[in-house]
């Protein structure tokens, strides 16, 4: 039975999945603090969570059973992701679910800046009938600058295009071609900081666009321009927006982010008369809860069940296409991985992936994780290694990792083939996989071979003179271990040999020890593929 941990309020509606599965306890405690959460959350498998709970490094310490944490949201700021990667605990997050509904509230915060309508509606309500003090402006023929287009960005700017708005944006990944199509004109940062007369900020917060609206910012921007902060507190600048407010360079803001939530009661945004704000509800919306908490409930389930799963935030994005091209491969890749484990001696300093054939144009770099996880999981245990952290584990020991496509073009099939140095020692293998069908290793170094990795296999290299093989089979078979397969490979006659013996049980180490008794065998290694 897996357990489930829900620590901030999501939608019952979306968590109907968890609760019904018949594999998943789900038990929901919100308003923790981090050392009740730590407190409970050894016997946790997943931790489901909005913006509230902060998953520091310390909750992950402690969650020794966590294998995922979900966000039902966008933001995973309150995640620590570097502390999960290397621990290996899969992040993922809902990224679409409330993309509109958060749109719909920066909108509905630009118009309510515009027309004063917080400030009316308070002085209204307070039997005032004041209509001298709240006069707007219109959106129409505004110029409004966004950072930041994304899916918020985007939406954002569709809906302010119909609005008769001009918008001008700024994001390093949206090209001009589907910038031209959106209608938006793209600018650099500092031509929109001056020509905007409304400024939306989308972007995430990231070292990057921590204050990326600031004093500097401030100084250069239109007279009696309007900000809005809909995406995260940080990116704007609080103390200089005040500056700014105080000069009379912005003529109002609206923000529903802070740097710290929930901000202090002192805090002088909350008293400012030009200055509206809502306590973090860009995503509160029916749909939107319900459409992120569905999500993550699904990923969820399907990361405990060991089930391929979208949107993993501290492991790369796969275009589906491709994934459904490599994915045949990755658990041979893990096979590849282990037996390389398993036959070399020495420190691993450099792993190279080598893909000919039909894979040699892919990205064939996601492979790298699971011929990592065989690899690692064999020096440091299956528990500790899996493919969200098995690169961070390599790179944090110096080892190097390599993609390139194969020099050994030798078949028109897709053969991958995976190059291990060590300390002492270079060794390769091979091996094929096909949709539907279990990979099978193809070559062990220079040696041609054709077997499924499973079960026992003992490899077995020694000179090429006769008898050996007989010799071989009889201390086996004393033994009490059948020979399910046999192969044989040699360079030249009477040069190296080696022998593959795929056998129905495990040699023990006297067994191993009695086959290099043998003159003339070199080298025994046993390989075992669970
Ligand atoms: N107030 C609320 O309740 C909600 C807030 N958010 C926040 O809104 C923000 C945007 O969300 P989405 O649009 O879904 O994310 P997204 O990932 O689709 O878009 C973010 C965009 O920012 C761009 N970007 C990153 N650094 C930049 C920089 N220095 N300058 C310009 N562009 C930059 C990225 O290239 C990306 O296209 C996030 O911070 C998210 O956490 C999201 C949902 C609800
Ligand atoms: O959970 C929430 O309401 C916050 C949503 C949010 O900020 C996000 O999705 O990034």
């Amino acid at each position: 039975m897996f357990k489930v941990l829900v620590t901030d309020p999501i939608s019952d509606f979306g968590l109907q999945q968890l609760i019904g599965a018949e594999d998943v306890a789900l038990s929901q405690i919100t308003g923790l603090c981090e050392e009740e959460l730590i407190s409970i959350i050894s016997s946790y498998d997943a931790l489901l969570v909005r913006s509230q709970t902060k998953v520091t490094r310390r909750v992950m310490e402690a969650g020794s059973r966590l294998k995922v944490i979900a966000r039902a949201g966008v933001g995973v700021d309150n995640i620590d992701l570097e502390a999960a990667t290397s621990r290996g605990i899969i992040v993922v997050n809902a990224p679409d679910g409330n993309t509109v509904t958060t749109c719909e509230h920066t909108f509905a915060m630009m118009m309510a800046l515009a027309r004063h309508i917080p400030q009316a509606y308070a002085k209204t309500i307070a039997g005032h009938w004041d209509r001298k003090s709240f006069l707007g402006v219109e959106l129409r023929n505004k110029v409004l600058g966004v950072l930041g287009l994304g899916r918020i960005g985007i939406e954002l700017s569709k809906r302010a295009a119909a609005f008769g708005m001009d918008i001008v944006g700024y994001d390093p990944y949206l090209s001009k071609e589907r910038a031209d199509k959106l209608g938006i004109k793209l600018l650099t940062m500092d031509e929109i900081i001056r020509t905007a007369d409304f400024l939306s900020v989308h972007t995430p917060l990231t070292k990057e666009t921590h204050h990326l609206i600031a004093r500097p910012q401030f100084n250069v921007m239109k007279r009696g321009m309007r900000i809005v902060n809909c995406a995260r507190g940080g990116i704007i600048d609080e103390v200089s927006l005040m500056e700014a407010l105080d000069k009379g360079i912005v003529a109002g803001a609206a923000f529903d982010v802070f740097e710290n939530e929930p901000p202090v009661a002192e805090h002088p945004f909350l008293k400012h008369p030009k200055i509206i704000v809502t306590p973090h509800l860009g995503a509160s919306t029916l749909e939107a809860q319900e459409n992120v908490a569905l999500d993550v409930s699904e990923q969820v389930i399907h990361i405990l069940r060991n089930e391929p799963f979208k949107n993993a935030v501290n492991m790369p994005v796969v275009p589906k296409e491709l994934l459904n091209k490599l994915q045949p491969c990755f658990a041979l890749c893990e096979q590849l991985g282990k037996s390389l484990a398993q036959m070399t001696d020495g420190a691993v300093r450099e792993v190279a992936v080598e893909c000919e054939g039909n894979l040699a144009d892919l990205d064939t770099s996601l492979l790298i994780p699971y011929v990592l996880k065989g690899l690692l999981s064999h020096h440091l245990g299956s528990e500790r290694v899996n493919v969200v952290n098995a690169v961070h584990l390599a790179k944090s020991r110096d080892i190097h990792l390599l993609v390139r496509k194969s020099v050994l073009a030798q078949s028109s099939t897709s053969e991958i083939t995976i190059r291990l140095k060590t300390t002492i020692e270079e060794r390769w293998v091979s091996g094929s996989a096909l949709p539907g069908a279990q990979g099978r290793i193809t070559r062990i170094g220079p040696y041609p071979v054709d077997i499924t990795p499973e079960g026992y296999v003992l490899l077995i290299s020694q000179n090429d003179k006769p008898g050996i093989i007989g010799r071989v089979g009889n201390l086996l078979g004393n033994n009490g271990i059948n020979i399910a397969t046999m192969q044989v490979g040699r360079n030249e006659i009477g040069g190296s040999a080696v022998m593959i013996l795929k056998i129905d049980n495990k040699a023990s180490a006297n067994v191993i020890e009695a086959l290099l008794e043998i003159p003339e065998i070199k080298r025994v290694r046993e390989i075992i593929f669970d």
